[in-house]
């Protein structure tokens, strides 16, 4: 097998007397959907927010497409290749879908400060550009009809879409997406069920954190269970589904949707 796209080893952090994450390690590889699951509390969120810079873990190594990389700042995570979704979704609410999504597009602009300001006529090619691809996007994700909608207006589910609309405009080689499934009726989550088997056949890697079992158990090709910080099981979701610790865990915490 080839090398990982995501290797992450021994990641260890501490909220106070708090042990968040305790060595925790993945390994992604490209084209898959891998999920992160686990009760509330399990430090999912915090292991997003570790390998997408918003977290400083205390220890752990890091490696992205084959190479190290320093999870030190948001900007930086994104320029590496890792755009990433929000629990509570992060639109800007005044702005239109497309703009959203142009916004996420400037991750991979060169135009500097003064071509902006001086709208030079490589910014306005370039503008051009990231816009003609901003739309496509919103193609993709089925809400083209809505580009020039601002972004509150949309549909709780639209909205999600837009956010992985914007992550895919930093052409991301990892998509990480905190619990997109949230707050959706069952035909938004079909509906998202086939956009993500959509985003993977078409070459690119997804991280899922979902409360919704059958969701990640249908798409996922893997899966690491989290139980207070600690990885208590990875492999297929029929491995986990069927795994004591996994079981446990899940009843221990009175949680619907056991594994
Ligand atoms: N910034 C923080 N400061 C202090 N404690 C924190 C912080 N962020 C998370 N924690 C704690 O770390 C633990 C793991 O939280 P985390 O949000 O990562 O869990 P989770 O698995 O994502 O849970 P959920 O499914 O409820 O979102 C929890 O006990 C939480 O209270």
């Amino acid at each position: 097998m080839s090398a990982p796209l995501l290797r992450v080893a021994n990641i260890n952090k501490r909220f106070g007397g708090l042990q968040a994450l305790s060595d925790v390690g993945m390994e992604i590889q490209q084209g898959q959907i891998y999920g992160l699951i686990g009760p509330n509390g399990a430090g999912k969120t915090t292991f997003f927010n570790v390998i997408t810079g918003l977290y400083q873990a205390d220890s752990g190594s890091f490696e992205l497409g084959g190479q190290p990389y320093t999870p030190s700042a948001v900007h930086e995570v994104a320029q590496a290749g890792i755009a990433r979704t929000f629990q509570n979704i992060r639109l800007f609410g005044d702005m239109t879908a497309l703009e959203n999504v142009m916004v996420g597009r400037h991750v991979r602009t060169r135009a500097g400060l003064w071509g902006a300001i001086l709208r030079t006529p490589g910014v306005r090619r370039e503008e051009a550009a990231i816009r003609e691809r901003a739309m496509e996007l919103l193609e993709y994700v089925k809400i083209a009809h809505y580009a020039d909608f601002r972004a509150r207006t949309l549909s709780y589910g639209d909205q999600r879409r837009l956010e992985i609309a914007r992550a895919l405009a930093t052409d991301p080689k990892l998509l990480a997406l905190d619990e997109p499934a949230a707050g959706m009726n069952a035909t938004e989550k079909v509906g998202l069920r086939d956009l993500l088997d959509h985003i993977r056949s078409d070459g690119r890697t997804i991280l899922l954190i979902e409360h919704d079992v059958k969701l990640v158990m249908g798409l996922c090709n893997r899966v690491t269970v989290l139980d207070y910080g600690k990885r208590i099981a990875e492999g297929t979701p029929a491995q986990v589904q069927s795994d004591p610790a996994v079981i446990t865990a899940y009843l221990g915490t009175g949680q619907q949707g056991t594994p």
